[in-house]
C-alpha cells in the first residue's frame, strides 16, 4: 500500500500570488506528493446571495466579492502549475464551476479533486466525467445515501474514482475525525480510500494511514495565526516533514504483514531473550524446591525452561547447589 499525500492551499495565499509561491517554495521537499489548490471563478459559482462561512475579515463586503478576489488569471495559474513541476509536486485544483473546469483543462491539469460541497452538484460531476481524468471526491457533509448516488453516477459515466473520508468542520474535533469511516468506506464501495483533514494534527493524518487510507490531504499553512478561514484548521509547513516520514513508514508496515501463527519464526530470537531456571541460594541435597528459592536467568537452554518451573516446586534436589546455578533436569529427583 502507498499513500499519495497532497497538502491543500486553498486560501491560505490570500489572493497574493506571491504566496502562492512561497508555499510551493516552502512545500518542496516536505516528502508530499501534491499541492492543491481552489480554483474560483466568482461569477460562474457564487453571488451576492452566499453568506460566509466565517466572517474572518472586513476586507471583503460578501463572500462573493471574497471568491472575487482568490481568484487567479489563466496566466496566472499556468505559472503556478510551472513551479509545482519544477518542484516535483503534482498540481492540483478543485474546481468550484464548470468554467474552473475548462480553465484547468486548459493548463493540463492530471485529475480533479471535488471539494465535499460538490459531491451532489452532478452538473459539475458530468463535466468532470467528460475530460475523462481521475477523479477524489471528498464527502465531508454526505451521508451513505449521498455518496450511493455520487458513486452510481461516476460509475455509469466510468469515471476512475476515489472516495475521502471528510469532515466538513473547521477546526475538526477529534469526536468528529469518523476514521472508523474509512474501514467502511473501503467495504461499501471497493474504491480506494483516503482521508482528508482539518484536524490541525499531524496525528490524525498518521492514524488514518494505519487505518488503511491510500490518499491524505490536509490544509497546509506557514503558522496557525496566519489569516485564513482555513489556518487554524491547519499543518504547519514545519510539522509536514515528520508527518510524511511516519506517514511513509506506516505505509510500508502495512505492506508487510507480521505472521503470527507461525512459531517457528521466533526460535532464534528466543534463544538470546529467554531464560532458564537457576536457584537464587545456595541449597544442601534433598532440598525440597519451593517458588521462592527460583530465578529465572538468560540464555534459555542452560536448564530447565523457565516456563517450566511449575513443574520443579515440591521436587529434591540430588545434589548441593551453589546460589546462581542453572537447575537442570539431572538436579531434580523423579520418583
Ligand atoms: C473543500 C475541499 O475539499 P474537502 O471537502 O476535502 O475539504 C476542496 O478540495 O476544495
Amino acid at each position: 500500500m502507498s499513500v499519495f499525500i497532497i497538502a491543500e492551499i486553498a486560501q491560505a495565499h490570500n489572493g497574493s500570488i506571491q504566496k502562492v509561491y512561497d508555499y510551493i517554495t516552502a512545500l518542496a521537499g516536505t516528502g508530499i506528493d501534491a499541492i492543491k489548490f481552489q480554483t474560483h471563478i466568482a461569477e460562474a459559482e457564487s453571488s451576492i446571495h452566499e453568506p460566509f462561512r466565517v466572517k474572518f475579515s472586513d476586507q471583503d463586503a460578501t463572500r462573493f466579492d471574497y471568491w472575487k478576489r482568490m481568484e487567479f488569471s489563466k496566466e496566472q495559474w499556468v505559472e503556478i502549475k510551472n513551479r509545482c513541476d519544477q518542484a516535483g509536486l503534482e498540481f492540483m485544483s478543485s474546481p468550484f464551476s464548470n468554467a474552473a473546469v475548462d480553465l484547468l483543462e486548459e493548463i493540463g491539469i492530471q485529475r480533479y479533486k471535488i471539494g465535499s460541497g460538490e459531491v451532489n452538484n452532478f452538473l459539475l460531476l458530468e463535466k468532470i466525467a467528460a475530460t475523462g481524468k481521475p477523479v477524489i471526491v471528498s464527502s465531508g457533509m454526505s451521508s451513505f445515501q449521498e455518496l450511493d448516488e455520487t458513486v452510481a453516477f461516476l460509475k455509469d459515466k466510468n469515471v476512475d474514482f476515489s472516495i475521502l473520508q471528510c469532515t466538513t468542520s473547521y477546526p475538526t474535533a477529534p469526536d468528529q475525525y469518523g476514521l472508523n469511516v474509512i474501514q467502511e468506506l473501503k467495504d461499501k464501495y471497493q474504491v480506494v480510500i483516503g482521508y482528508s483533514d482539518h484536524s490541525a494534527d499531524i496525528g490524525t493524518c498518521i492514524a488514518a494511514t494505519a487505518l488503511g487510507a491510500e490518499i491524505l490531504e490536509f490544509h497546509a499553512v506557514f503558522n496557525h495565526t496566519d489569516f485564513g478561514p482555513d489556518a487554524t484548521s491547519s499543518i504547519e509547513i514545519k510539522d509536514i516533514p515528520v508527518m510524511t516520514k511516519s506517514v511513509r513508514n506506516i505505509a510500508l508496515s502495512r505492506k508487510h504483514l507480521i505472521d503470527k501463527s507461525n512459531n517457528s519464526q521466533f526460535a532464534e530470537l528466543k534463544r538470546i531473550f529467554e531464560k532458564s531456571l537457576s536457584v537464587n541460594k545456595t541449597l544442601p541435597k534433598g532440598h525440597i524446591l519451593t517458588f521462592d528459592d527460583l530465578e529465572a536467568k538468560k540464555p534459555k537452554g542452560y536448564g530447565i525452561d523457565a516456563s517450566q518451573f511449575e513443574t520443579v516446586i515440591g521436587k529434591s534436589i540430588t545434589k548441593a547447589l551453589q546460589k546462581w546455578d542453572f537447575l537442570t533436569e539431572s538436579d531434580i529427583e523423579h520418583e
